[in-house]
């Protein structure tokens, strides 16, 4: 037999051709609804996980683009972060979900945020054709940072170089975008006076999102969204009202604090959904935005019913 001759019996793979058109035709009204709309995507660093799914990650990018939507990567790296400061024997510690950033971590995070992870994720999206162009809140003052205490207890406490985002330009990756490219976002940014800080890359795409007039947020990490009773695996959130998930903010354990911070400041700011999902499945993202159902968490705007 030659490898071109097939032995699956006609009637199955007319059933195998009937289910991928169906897979096909669910993502129809979607692509009419997005088409033109602007997705910020956050990238966590927990959700990079091996090769296959980072290739996936940027196929859905490039998926996204090819379909007429108007996709912005902002990417994580905290693992990464932490693995590099391992490997040079410097010391490391969160307080309140943010890292404590001294000079030389600052030095460190900056190298493997723009030299390292979004090299990779710009080269991964390449691969299928001329797209992501990495830049980084230093670049045409796309970020302005303001220095940030973390609470602990609430209290609050100095953690060195670490910034909120103050102002966002988004005109720079506006220029990308309307290019027909992918923005590939590094989270480090200068403050008023050009010292450079570490923003969280949540936090970041937030602002970003709300600057730009998203449509959506999507966040993905390494849970499958929000649990309202962490660690509680039957309490999954499917979809909650802003005003709600400010309510539950102060209850919140360290990693979903900036993820849902994120969430509210993108709503709060004008964009229309904003949804946390398990990075850890292949082409989530395509399954959050071209299917009935989504997956994960979604959050939406208190002028929407409950
Ligand atoms: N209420 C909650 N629901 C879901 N995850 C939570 C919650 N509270 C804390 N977490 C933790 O937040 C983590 C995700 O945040 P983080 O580790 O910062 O990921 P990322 O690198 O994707 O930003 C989860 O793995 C989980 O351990
Ligand atoms: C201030 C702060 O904590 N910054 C983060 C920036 C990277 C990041 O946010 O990465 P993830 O999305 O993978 O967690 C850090 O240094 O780890």
């Amino acid at each position: 037999m030659s490898p071109s001759e097939s032995t699956v019996p006609a009637d199955e793979r007319l059933a195998t051709a009937a289910e991928k058109a169906s897979i096909l035709i669910e993502a129809l009204p979607w692509l009419q609804r997005f088409h033109g709309a602007t997705v910020v995507v956050k990238y966590g660093g927990n959700a990079m996980i091996d090769e296959s799914l980072k290739q996936a990650f940027a196929e859905d990018m490039v998926f996204l683009r090819t379909v007429g939507l108007r996709p912005v990567v902002v990417h994580g790296g905290g693992p990464q972060i932490t693995a590099m400061l391992t490997r040079l024997g410097v010391e490391g510690e969160f307080k309140g979900g943010l890292r404590v950033t001294t000079p030389e971590t600052m030095d460190i995070v900056r190298m493997v945020l723009t030299g390292q992870v979004s090299r990779e994720l710009v080269g991964l999206i390449n691969a299928h054709g001329p797209y992501a162009v990495g830049i980084s809140g230093e670049d045409a003052r796309l970020f302005t940072a303001e220095r940030k205490q973390a609470t602990v207890d609430g209290a609050s406490v100095d953690i060195g170089l670490v910034g909120e985002v103050s102002e966002v330009n988004p005109d720079a990756v506006l220029d990308i975008v309307n290019a027909g490219r992918i923005p590939v976002v590094s989270t480090v940014a200068p403050d008023v006076d050009g010292v450079v800080h570490n923003i969280n890359a949540d936090t970041a795409a937030g602002a970003l999102a709300a600057a730009l007039g998203a449509e959506k947020l999507v966040v993905l990490t390494d849970v499958e969204g929000l649990y309202a009773n962490w660690p509680d695996r039957g309490s999954l959130v499917d979809r909650i009202r802003v005003d709600r998930l400010e309510t539950l903010l102060p209850g919140l354990a360290s990693g979903m604090i900036p993820k849902m911070e994120a969430c509210v400041r993108a709503i709060r700011g004008g964009v229309r959904r904003a949804h946390v999902i398990d990075g850890r499945i292949a082409h989530s993202v395509l399954l959050e935005v071209f299917t009935s159902r989504g997956i994960g968490t979604m959050v939406f705007p208190e002028t929407e019913l409950p």
